[in-house]
């Protein structure tokens, strides 16, 4: 590990191992799928089925099918991984862990030994059917061996944050880790300190200004920081021999911007609201705009609206991805897993009281009501796709109730308390109430998400797609709504739909990786073991 003194270039990083691909699991035996030693490509056909309303208000579908040509560069390379906010909670935990995993660490505990895992990364922690064997049985593989990715381990970490503490002093800030974990890690740790980074106080809760003593000169926006994190992400690409980096943002929750005709509506107003310093351009906005002209996925692991029409105009017209908002770690991954339930199965539901409350960083600096906001937004539209569909439940523009509450009380920390109620309407005037109390350890849970989130965003930079007669392949667009999964509020591009079922972003997921090497959807409909 390249020590770290102070002041200087980038932040060194856990230094991973080898980049090299590891052999494939599996190969697809198709004559639509060939593997050469630099990509696999696959021929691939979508069938979709295209609905028309009749004018007596009935419907016809079509089934369609639609040819892409796919490709996959197998050579993953050395990835890093920059992230903002890195002296936060989920910043020290993510590192903490990826360096615990990378050597296989193993600390004690009140409840016995406890070893280093993945747990609740779907790329580390879970699986994907392939298919059945002869005998009918399910094959089920890593998500990880679906497609060439890069291992968490291998990861070089760095990043910024407006507090200069240094990484093992701001693991015991978080009070996350156990400590014998943290007495594991800490000498690494030791040797990383966030660089300055940009801090305009009007974008986070007042609070948050003790923190505040390793910042880049300027209170509002200007292209020399927008030059100066460019060079940031150049220098810790160049020191660590990467061959790229992804940036994500884990600071803290910004109040929205507001969208202002001639300043962020399209790209160059954006560019130009940069120059000319308007105050209403976020730190997150101009960490979006210097990662785009450094071709550096962004994704932001916040609620607010970082992607101002003018920052998603700005990622299109340089092709570079971004992807957001709002990692879906606890209360709202239950959410939509539990109301996809509920509404899929036909019960009414007529109300839900999301209340929680924490006592870490992220609760103090939501304590400020304009940060809330931005958290209430996301929060409680990750329903919204799920009631429209119901329309047997729901009239035109009919939804639940739905409060969000957020409290900070400091005494519990990052352990997070969140009480739901669900309120239905069931069969024959009946109704259902759902309470759940749920006690997030909230970095514990975020924290795998950031790693899922960079390596599929890093995957993306390596999957290609053209129709028959296009010669050249593409990327896939520049709002990587494929991310959705690990998001609150799901980023999807101009005028396509938010899909916030968790089921229907999760079969998005591995449908697309299942397409990347000629594998049809896997339907679930095992008509093998019924028609015979
Ligand atoms: N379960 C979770 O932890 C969870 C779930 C969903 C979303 N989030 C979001 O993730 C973000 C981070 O959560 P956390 O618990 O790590 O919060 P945290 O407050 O512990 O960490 C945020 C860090 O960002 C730093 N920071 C603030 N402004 C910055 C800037 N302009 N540049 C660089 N650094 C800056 C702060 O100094 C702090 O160290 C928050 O926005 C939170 O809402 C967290
Ligand atoms: O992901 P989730 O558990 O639904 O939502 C969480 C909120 O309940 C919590 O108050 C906030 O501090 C976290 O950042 C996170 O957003």
């Amino acid at each position: 590990m390249a020590p770290h003194a102070n002041g200087t270039s980038a932040a060194s990083g856990a230094v991973g191992g080898s980049a090299g691909e590891k052999t494939p699991l599996f190969t697809v035996e198709s004559p639509d799928v060939v593997y050469t030693e630099d990509a696999i490509k696959t021929q691939y056909a979508y069938h979709t089925t295209e609905v028309t309303r009749t004018a007596d208000n009935k419907f016809v579908a079509v089934p369609k099918a639609h040819a892409y040509d796919f490709k996959v560069d197998r050579k993953v390379g050395k990835v890093g991984m920059m992230l903002v906010g890195w002296g936060g909670n989920n910043g020290t935990t993510v590192t903490a862990g990826i360096i615990a995993n990378r050597r296989g660490l193993v600390w004690d505990t009140r409840e016995g030994k406890r070893a280093a895992n993945y747990y609740g990364s779907v790329v580390m922690g879970s699986t994907i059917k392939l298919g059945t064997d002869k005998s009918g049985q399910e094959v089920n593989i890593p998500f990880h061996d679906m497609l060439p990715m890069v291992h968490p381990n291998d990861l070089v970490i760095g990043g910024w944050d407006i507090s200069g503490l240094g990484l093992a002093d701001s693991m015991d800030r978080a009070c996350v880790l156990e400590p014998s974990l943290k007495e594991l890690v800490r000498k690494e740790m030791a040797e990383m300190k966030p660089l300055p980074s940009i801090y305009y106080p009007d974008f986070i809760a007042a609070n948050q200004e003790d923190r505040a003593d390793n910042v880049i000169p300027g209170s509002k926006a200007s292209w020399e920081h927008v030059e100066h994190l460019r060079k940031d992400i150049r220098d810790f690409k160049e020191q660590n021999g990467l061959d790229k980096v992804i940036v994500l943002w884990t600071a803290n929750t910004e109040r929205y911007a507001d969208i202002i005709t001639g300043v962020n509506d399209t790209a160059d107003n954006l560019i130009n609201a940069i120059k000319s310093g308007h105050e209403e351009v976020s730190p997150s906005t101009v960490f979006a705009v210097a990662s785009i002209l450094e071709n550096a996925p962004f994704i932001n692991g916040s609620p607010q609206n970082t992607f101002v029409p003018g920052a998603i105009q700005f990622a299109e017209k340089y092709n570079a991805f971004i992807g957001g908002d709002d990692f879906k770690s606890g209360q709202t991954k239950m959410k939509s897993a539990l109301v996809d339930f509920l509404i899929s199965a036909g019960i009414k539901l007529t109300s839900i009281a999301s209340y929680n409350h924490l006592g870490n960083n992220d609760g103090k600096n939501l304590s400020s009501q304009k940060q809330f906001r931005s958290k209430e937004i996301s929060k409680s539209n990750v329903v919204d796709d799920m009631v429209a569909a119901n329309s047997v439940l729901y009239k035109e523009g009919e939804h639940p109730d739905h409060t969000v509450v957020i409290k900070y009380m400091p005494a519990v920390g990052d352990n997070k308390r969140a009480l739901d109620e669900y309120y239905a309407e069931i069969f024959l005037g009946g109704h259902q109430t759902i309470s759940i109390f749920n006690v997030c350890e909230d970095s514990l849970l975020a924290s795998p998400l950031i790693i899922d989130l960079v390596v599929v965003a890093e995957l993306m930079t390596r999957v290609s797609w053209k129709t028959k007669d296009a010669e050249e392949y593409k990327g896939f667009h520049s709002v990587l709504s494929v991310l959705s999964y690990m998001l609150k509020a799901p980023l999807t591009p101009p005028g396509t739909p938010v899909v916030n079922a968790l089921a229907k972003q999760r079969g998005a997921l591995t449908n697309i990786f299942r397409a990347c090497i000629g594998l049809q959807p896997e339907s679930d409909m095992t008509l093998e073991h019924k028609l015979f």
